[in-house]
């Protein structure tokens, strides 16, 4: 008989899960946006304010490498990356975006672990700025479902 998927539609329980978070400290008036956000969200999703950890680093290039430090715990059902890259006026936008980016997917497939990432990439400012609110509470959604479903599918 085929498990009908419940979709994103379907209510979230947290209730039961770890999870930790990364906060790249560079434009952090946006990145602080995004944690408030992510942590109401987590909250509301019952995720219990004990099982949430909370990092910071420098910037978006050192956020892959505290995802693995942390996913080698074994102690987290889910991570969940923040920051938040805007171009200037050299290649380095591509390299920070990029290479944080696909850090971030590397530590999740090598380790196993759903990692929500919500380091945002952005032309300036006010683009990061709008989007701060709506990208944390994703970021919460995301490491909450995919941590369900894996509990589902293994
Ligand atoms: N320009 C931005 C950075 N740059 C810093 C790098 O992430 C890194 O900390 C540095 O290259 C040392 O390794 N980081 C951001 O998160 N956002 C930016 O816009
Ligand atoms: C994304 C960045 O690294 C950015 O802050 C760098 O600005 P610039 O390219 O003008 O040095």
């Amino acid at each position: 008989m085929l498990e009908a998927d419940k979709g994103p539609g379907a209510t979230l329980d947290g209730s039961g899960l770890r999870v930790a978070i990364v906060q790249a400290r560079f434009n952090a008036g946006v990145t602080n946006g995004l944690r408030d956000a992510c942590l109401g969200e987590l909250a509301a999703l019952g995720v219990q304010s004990e099982n949430i950890a909370h990092h910071t680093v420098p910037g978006a290039l050192e956020v892959p490498l505290a995802l693995r430090w942390l996913a080698h715990r074994g102690e987290y059902d889910a991570l969940i990356a923040l920051g938040c890259v805007i171009r200037g006026e050299t290649y380095h936008f591509e390299l920070v975006a990029n290479e944080s980016s696909a850090g971030i997917t590397r530590v999740g497939l090598d380790l196993d672990i759903p990692i929500a990432n919500a380091i945002l990439t952005t032309e300036n400012l006010p683009q990061a700025t709008v989007r701060q609110i709506e990208k944390g509470r994703d970021a919460a959604r995301v490491a909450v479902e995919m941590a369900l479903l894996k509990h589902r599918l293994k």
